[in-house]
């Protein structure tokens, strides 16, 4: 296993490119399985879970042509639906979270779908019911197998009805949404999942065929077709990779400017990296965090302490809680971070708390942080990456502590960020990946 060495306490300097949005590849990705026809991406991330879904769509016998590491074309024309069912498809599948989203793809286009326990990110339960209950509703009927946790679903008469999710799950409301675009007749989802990069799934399935309306809002309707074709689809930048790099700009004082940040599509994150008292200017597509000594955390109007917690969008993104929460122990002032979704993304805080951070772990959901303003440096520890954002959030800390850190189990951090050690380096960072 691999691990970061790092040497902390550099200021950085530079400018920095946010990769294509991981989350978003995995939905477009999924997607080219509605078609024969050809569909290029552009802008994909060169990371372990968006290449493994890619090796999974090639096994599947979609033929792949990439043309350079950030563009594939895919033709899905002969597709071995077989393959879903072998030992294979189970272990791979089940390593990323994103191999859920084969599924409503596959019902639409070939009326049968498996699903493996998912993988991605052990941050707490991470219920399919929505995924399976959208399904049911359209007429599919799934077998689930107990012993290896495994849905089998047949869906060869799918037919378009209303249907309230009981969350706005984001893959759910992707899978969903893919399956119905070929059902028989129009399907409504109230309590869709609505961030950006299900708008843009919905925008690319348009392209091919699809008619799906209300996009962007938390009310889908779709018009099923009989078929769609090939097209053409950007990602969007990674809005987490940005976040990440404004608290490393916050946490290590340095002045960073992320190039091309897609700032229509961030919603709330610049705002809430200011509420921690962090400088940034908006210029163009790009964001600008100057050199900061020292900065302090907008308590409540009343002068209370506080709350930032996660919620589906358009609120606060819970992949970007941990990134937070790092930044908050060097501030001046006090926050109480809640992370309402996941019930196990707390516990790196422990890491922390060894490097000196003053947090106090309620209880499995809410952190208190009490910002340390500069009086002491964190120092440089031995720890694991228990996941892919508590393993930047370590990452940062890191690299602002004073003397080596080593995080080991960095395959968590590569699963979502590309070349990071790589493009640390290019900002002035010591890292150095070991084995
Ligand atoms: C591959 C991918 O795209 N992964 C993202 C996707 O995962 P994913 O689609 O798996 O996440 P879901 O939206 O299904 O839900 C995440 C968790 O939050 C809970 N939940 C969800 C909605 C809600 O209103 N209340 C609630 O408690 C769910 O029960 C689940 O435990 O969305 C998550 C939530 O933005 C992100 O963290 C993941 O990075
Ligand atoms: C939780 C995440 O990813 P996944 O859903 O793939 O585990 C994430 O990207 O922060």
């Amino acid at each position: 296993m691999s691990a970061f060495q790092v040497e902390g306490g550099k200021k950085l300097k530079g400018e920095i490119t946010p990769q294509g949005a991981k989350n978003e590849a995995l939905q477009i990705i999924s997607a080219v399985l509605l078609t024969p026809e050809t569909v290029k991406v552009n802008n994909i991330p060169d990371i372990l879970d968006v290449n493994l879904l890619i090796e999974l769509l090639g096994e599947m016998g979609v033929s792949i042509d990439r043309p350079s590491r950030d563009t594939c074309i895919f033709k899905a024309d002969k597709v071995d639906t077989g393959y879903l069912e072998s030992e294979a498809f189970r272990q791979k599948g089940g390593r990323l979270r994103g191999s859920v989203m084969i599924a409503g793809p596959m019902l639409a286009r070939f009326g049968k779908a498996f699903i493996p326990k998912p993988g991605g990110d052990k941050i707490g339960r991470r219920p399919l019911d929505t995924h399976i209950i959208g399904f049911e509703k359209l007429g599919v009927r799934p077998d689930y197998n107990t012993g290896d946790n495994y849905f089998t679903l047949n869906g060869q008469d799918m037919r378009g009805t209303y249907m309230l999710l009981n969350e706005p799950s984001v893959t759910g409301t992707a899978n969903i949404v893919m399956a119905a675009s070929m059902a028989k007749g129009t399907t409504t989802i109230y309590n869709a999942a609505c961030e950006p990069y299900i708008q843009q799934l919905c925008l690319m399935l348009n392209r091919m065929g699809a008619r799906i309306t209300g996009i962007g809002s938390n009310l889908l309707t779709i018009e099923g077709v009989t078929a769609l074709h090939g097209t053409e689809h950007r990602l969007l930048p990674d809005m987490i990779e940005v976040g990440s790099f404004i608290g490393l700009a916050a946490m290590t004082q340095s002045a960073i400017t992320i190039r091309n940040a897609g700032l229509g599509h961030l919603g709330q994150i610049p705002d809430k990296f200011r509420q921690m008292g962090i400088e940034l200017f908006l210029e163009g597509d790009d964001i600008r965090v100057p050199e900061q000594e020292l900065y302090s955390i907008q308590g409540n109007l009343d002068g209370s302490i506080p709350t930032i917690y996660d919620h589906p969008w358009p609120g606060f993104t819970p992949d970007l809680l941990s990134i937070l929460l790092v930044v908050a122990t060097q501030a001046r002032g006090s926050v109480l971070i809640h992370q309402k979704m996941f019930e196990s993304r707390l516990f790196f805080t422990d890491k922390l708390m060894d490097m000196g951070a003053q947090i106090i772990l309620c209880d499995p959901h809410r952190a208190a942080v009490v910002g340390l303003a500069r009086q002491r440096r964190l120092r440089g520890i031995t720890m694991s990456s228990p996941d892919i954002r508590a393993g930047v959030a370590l990452l940062i800390a890191a690299l602002s502590a004073e003397g080596r850190s080593t995080i080991q189990n960095i395959e968590q951090i590569d699963r979502g960020y590309q070349y990071i050690d790589e493009r640390l380096r290019k900002l002035g960072a010591d890292i150095r990946r070991v084995n």
